[in-house]
């Protein structure tokens, strides 16, 4: 797993640097040097570099010297003379990087960018990192466009230029890079509401050679999950099991309303691998999911007037769920009062429990002002694992505002310090989804745009518990099992986008999809240990 740093925790890591005897000035060069090699690597004879005010720009200045020693011609846009740069290492950098064999071209006029643009192999972005903050100001918020119209091929310093290196938000404009090259870890903004979007492929650098040592000396705000960390989740299934010792997952879900949802969750969990699975829903709705589910059980529990959960239901559903490995209570449920206490049910065994879309509704109807509040509502010692989008998030801490990575990382850790068990996880899905638990907070693959689709979190909470069922004598974390299920579903977006088109991907169409996504997670796993060649075949001893 690779760290990803709050702005706040990278500056503190330079400080613990500093400490051990490296300084910032030091670090500058080290970062300018690891620009100037990402871009050698496409050979470029001309490179336009634009630097900032800032220590940002400062990599700039040093990556522009190294390169122009290699022969490459730079032209080096700074928005004012060397010796009025603010920031005194960069100013440092700058002044001695004018004394060298670059064309410094200060405050050009719109036509004269894109000129030197247009003729550029490459285009450096080291305008603004991570002090950037408010309103993009002139001359960048004249020079981002430029550069985004002419399409170039732009390597960003530390983050793109105009993206907030903290929340991922793009307020204005922001330069769109090929390929982003991070400082010492990737900033958390990186993965954030625009920042996928804006910051192409992300490399890291180093810049320090002990690193691993001093990184656990600052927090985490997160940690990316590499598919090779799940390989452990790709064993085959062993001979001797029979459909129940392989986990049983119960699906309390569905309503004359969302039928759907339970069908979509319940065919989830047996297609991510538990052996059997079967569906509790209204009775208003349960021939029609026998009828659209031949291969599995539904259990008529008792519906009110509008063929939702009644108020027989909790009896009913908590006496189906004794026999069960995992218990998956959420989607199309609806919020009717017979939910409400079949929720509270349910937290009450001590089964494994997903608990996800309205049955996060009905948790958030149980407190004002946030569960967090009233944590012995929802702690429990079996394992709980919530799967909140930005919103149901937001409504389980009474309504504050979930907007992005960062802030959905914060509700997540309140509600997990609230109870404060080693057995609860929050699945914070977004664009990127977060798996929160106490200890840490995990990153797993982001999938394609096109899992923003209705009935895809139904899709995903059936795998989470499909993994919960078959994970008997896992020890643990819970975290790193919701980071495969979140893996196996990012995989089953890029499938069924290539099969079907992006924009043409339903949920439906992710469920059949999960074993191929399992088979393409494990490829790729050991495609990140070296097991695999380029060409997805098994290597030669
Ligand atoms: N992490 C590491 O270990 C290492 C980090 N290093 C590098 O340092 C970078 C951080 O440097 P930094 O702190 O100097 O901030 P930086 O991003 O250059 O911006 C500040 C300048 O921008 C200006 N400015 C701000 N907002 C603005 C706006 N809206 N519109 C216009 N201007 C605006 C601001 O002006 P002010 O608001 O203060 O008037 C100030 O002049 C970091 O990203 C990485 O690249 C490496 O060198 C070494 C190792
Ligand atoms: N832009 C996006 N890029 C990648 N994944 C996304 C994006 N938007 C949503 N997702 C994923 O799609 C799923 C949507 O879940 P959810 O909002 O609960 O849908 P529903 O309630 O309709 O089932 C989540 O797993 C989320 O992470
Ligand atoms: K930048």
């Amino acid at each position: 797993m690779r760290p990803v740093l709050s702005c706040d925790e990278v500056r503190r890591l330079e400080d613990v640097i500093e400490k051990e005897g490296t300084s910032k000035a030091e670090l500058m060069e080290f970062a300018g040097e690891f620009v100037a090699s990402e871009a050698l690597k496409g050979n470029p004879s001309r490179v336009v570099i634009l630097v900032g005010f800032g220590n940002n720009g400062g990599d700039g200045w040093v990556a522009a010297d190294i390169l122009a020693q290699k022969d490459v011609h730079v032209d080096v846009v700074s928005p004012v003379e060397p010796d009025e740069i603010s920031a005194p290492l960069a100013r440092h950098v700058a002044r001695r990087t004018a004394g060298r064999d670059v064309n410094i071209v200060v405050g050009p006029s719109k036509d004269e960018l894109g000129e030197l643009i247009g003729e550029a192999d490459l285009v450096i972005d080291a305008i603004l990192g991570t002090g950037f903050h408010g309103e993009l100001r002139p001359p960048f918020s004249i020079w981002i466009p430029v550069v985004n119209e002419l399409e170039p091929t732009v390597l960003s310093v530390d983050v793109p230029s105009g993206l907030d290196a903290q929340t991922g938000v793009v307020e204005h404009d922001c330069i769109r890079a090929t390929r982003t090259a991070t400082m010492l870890a990737p900033k958390l903004g990186l993965y954030s509401a625009d920042g996928p979007e804006y910051a192409g492929e992300i490399v890291c650098g180093r810049l320090y050679d002990q690193l691993d040592e001093v990184i656990d000396d600052v927090e985490h705000e997160a940690e990316i999950v590499d598919s090779a960390d799940l390989i452990d989740f790709f064993e085959p299934l062993p001979m001797n099991i029979n459909k129940y010792s392989r986990g049983s997952v119960l699906v309390v879900a569905g309503s004359a309303t969302y039928p759907g949802a339970a069908m979509m969750a319940a065919k989830a969990a047996a297609r991510a691998g538990a052996g059997y699975v079967a569906v509790a829903c209204p009775s208003a709705c349960a021939n029609l999911v026998r009828m659209a589910l031949p291969s599995v059980p539904v259990i008529d529990i008792p519906s009110d007037s509008r063929g939702a959960f009644g108020a027989a239901a909790r009896k009913a559903v908590c006496k189906a769920a004794e026999k069960f490995s995992c218990v998956l209570c959420g989607p199309g449920i609806t919020t009717a009062a017979g939910c409400i206490d079949v929720v509270s049910g349910l937290l009450k065994m001590d089964v494994p429990l997903v608990l996800d879309a309205d049955a996060l509704n009905c948790l958030a109807k149980y407190s004002i002002g946030g569960i967090d509040k009233t944590p012995e509502l929802y702690r429990r010692d079996a394992p709980l694992i919530l799967t909140p989008h930005h919103k149901e998030l937001s409504r389980l801490i009474g309504d504050d505002p979930v907007a992005d990575l960062g802030t959905a990382i914060e509700a997540s850790r309140r509600l997990l310090w609230a109870a404060g068990s080693e057995d609860m996880i929050v699945v914070a899905k977004g664009p990127s989804t977060a798996v929160a638990g106490v200890e840490k907070v995990l990153l797993p693959m982001a999938g394609p745009a096109s899992l923003a689709t209705a009935g895809s979190g139904d899709v995903l909470a059936g795998i989470i518990a499909g993994s919960v069922a078959q994970a008997h004598n896992y020890a643990g974390p819970w975290e790193l099992l919701c980071a495969y299920a979140v893996t196996v579903h990012s995989f089953t977006g890029f499938a069924a986008a290539s099969r079907f088109g992006e924009k043409s991907v339903i949920a439906t169409d992710l469920i059949d999809l999960i074993g191929d996504a399992m088979e393409l997670a494990a490829e790729s796993a050991l495609h990140d240990l070296g097991v695999l060649d380029e060409g997805s075949q098994v290597e030669e001893a």
